[in-house]
C-alpha cells in the first residue's frame, strides 16, 4: 500500500493540547489559539480560539462579513494569519503550505464550489488523492525546494510514461478510491464518472468536490456553505450525506448559513460577530443564549426574515 492515509481514529495520543485516555475525551484534532487577521486595517479575525475534537462536527454561523470564511482560510492555509497558532492532531500547521497540510490531513472545500471544468468527474475526484500519492512521486520532498522542484517534476513524469509495479498498484488503489468516493453520491454521481465537470448541474458539481475532499480519507474535512445555491431538496440529501459521514466518524468543521442544517447536523456551534467567536455550545444552547439572540438571531427576527438562516 502506497498512499498515505489520515482517517486513522484520533483516539491516541497527539502532542499538544489533548483529551484522549486520560479524561476519557477524544483527542483534540483541530487547535486554534489567538488567531488574527487583518485586511488594510479591517480586523477581519479577532483573535479567536476554539478546538475542535476526533468526530466532532463544529459549526461556524454569524452575520455576513463577521469572519468565518477567513477563519476557514486560515486553518486551511490559504491564507497566511498576522498572529496566532493553528495545530492539525498536534502538529503546528499556521506556516506550513496548502499541499503540506493537505498532506498532513485536512482537505476543504470552497463556499462556490470549485471543480477543473475541462476534467471528468472521476479525474475530479482524483486529484484530491494527489498529495497522499508516493509511488507516483518519488521525489515528492524536493517540490518544496523551489530549485529543484523540476527535478521532482520530471522523476513525476519518468514514472507516468514507465510505471513501476508500486505506480500500478497505486494507481489501481486510486481507482478503487475513486469509484468508492463516487458511490457515496449514488446515482448523482456514479453514472456520469466519464462526464466532464463542466456538463453537471450546480448541485452535482458542489458533490463532486466534496467526494473530491473526501477522498484522501481526511482527518478534518472543512466545508465552506456545502448547500449554497441548493434547494431544499438537494440540501436534504446533503444533510444526509453528511448525517452519514458523521455516524462513520468523519470530524468536520463547517461553515453553514442554514441553521435547520447546522442544529441538525453539529454536535457544536460556534458564532462569529465582528472576527470574534461570541458563543459556543451545543446547537440548543447558542440558540438560546441572549448575547446570540441579541446580536445576531434578534436582528433578523426583528427584521422580520420569515427564513431563519444564519
Ligand atoms: N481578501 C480580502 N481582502 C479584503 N477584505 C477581506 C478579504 N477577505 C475578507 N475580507 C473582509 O473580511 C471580513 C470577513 O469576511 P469573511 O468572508 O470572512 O466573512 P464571512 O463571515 O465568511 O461572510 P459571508 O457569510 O458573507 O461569507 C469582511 O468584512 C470581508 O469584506
Amino acid at each position: 500500500m502506497t498512499i498515505e492515509t489520515n482517517n486513522e481514529p484520533d483516539s491516541g495520543p497527539v502532542s499538544g493540547p489533548v483529551g484522549g485516555p486520560d479524561t476519557g475525551a477524544p483527542a483534540v484534532v483541530l487547535a486554534v489559539a489567538g488567531l488574527r487577521r487583518s485586511f488594510s486595517g479591517l480586523t477581519a479575525v479577532d483573535g479567536i480560539d476554539f478546538e475542535v475534537r476526533a468526530g466532532e462536527v463544529v459549526s461556524v454561523i454569524g452575520p455576513n462579513g463577521s469572519g468565518k470564511t477567513t477563519t476557514l482560510n486560515l486553518v486551511s492555509g490559504v491564507i497566511r494569519a498576522d498572529s496566532g497558532r493553528v495545530s492539525l492532531g498536534g502538529t503546528r500547521i499556521d506556516r506550513s503550505t496548502v499541499e503540506e497540510i493537505a498532506a498532513a490531513g485536512l482537505a476543504r472545500t470552497f463556499q462556490n464550489g470549485r471543480v477543473f471544468g475541462g476534467l471528468t468527474v472521476a479525474e475530479n475526484v482524483e486529484v484530491g488523492l494527489y498529495p497522499t500519492r508516493r509511488a507516483a512521486r518519488p521525489l515528492r520532498r524536493l517540490a518544496r525546494l523551489p530549485v529543484l522542484r523540476w527535478l521532482a517534476l520530471v522523476a513525476e513524469v519518468a514514472v507516468a510514461l514507465v510505471p513501476t509495479r508500486a505506480v500500478r498498484a497505486e494507481q489501481a488503489e486510486v481507482a478503487a478510491r475513486v469509484t468508492a468516493q463516487l458511490a457515496r453520491f449514488h446515482e448523482r454521481l456514479a453514472p456520469r464518472r466519464d462526464n466532464q465537470a463542466h456538463t453537471l448541474s450546480y448541485a452535482n458539481r458542489r458533490r463532486t468536490e466534496i467526494a473530491r475532499a473526501l477522498a484522501s480519507g481526511p482527518r478534518l474535512l472543512l466545508l465552506d456553505e456545502p448547500t449554497a445555491g441548493m434547494n431544499q431538496t438537494e440540501t436534504a440529501e446533503v444533510l444526509d450525506q453528511l448525517l452519514a459521514l458523521k455516524a462513520a466518524g468523519q470530524t468536520m468543521l463547517l461553515v453553514e448559513h442554514k441553521l435547520d442544517l447546522v442544529m441538525a447536523l453539529s454536535d457544536r456551534v460556534l458564532v462569529m460577530d465582528n472576527g470574534r467567536i461570541i458563543a459556543a455550545g451545543p446547537p440548543h444552547q447558542v440558540r438560546n443564549d441572549p448575547a446570540v439572540i441579541e446580536a445576531y438571531l434578534g436582528r433578523r427576527r426583528a427584521g422580520g426574515s420569515s427564513e431563519e438562516t444564519a
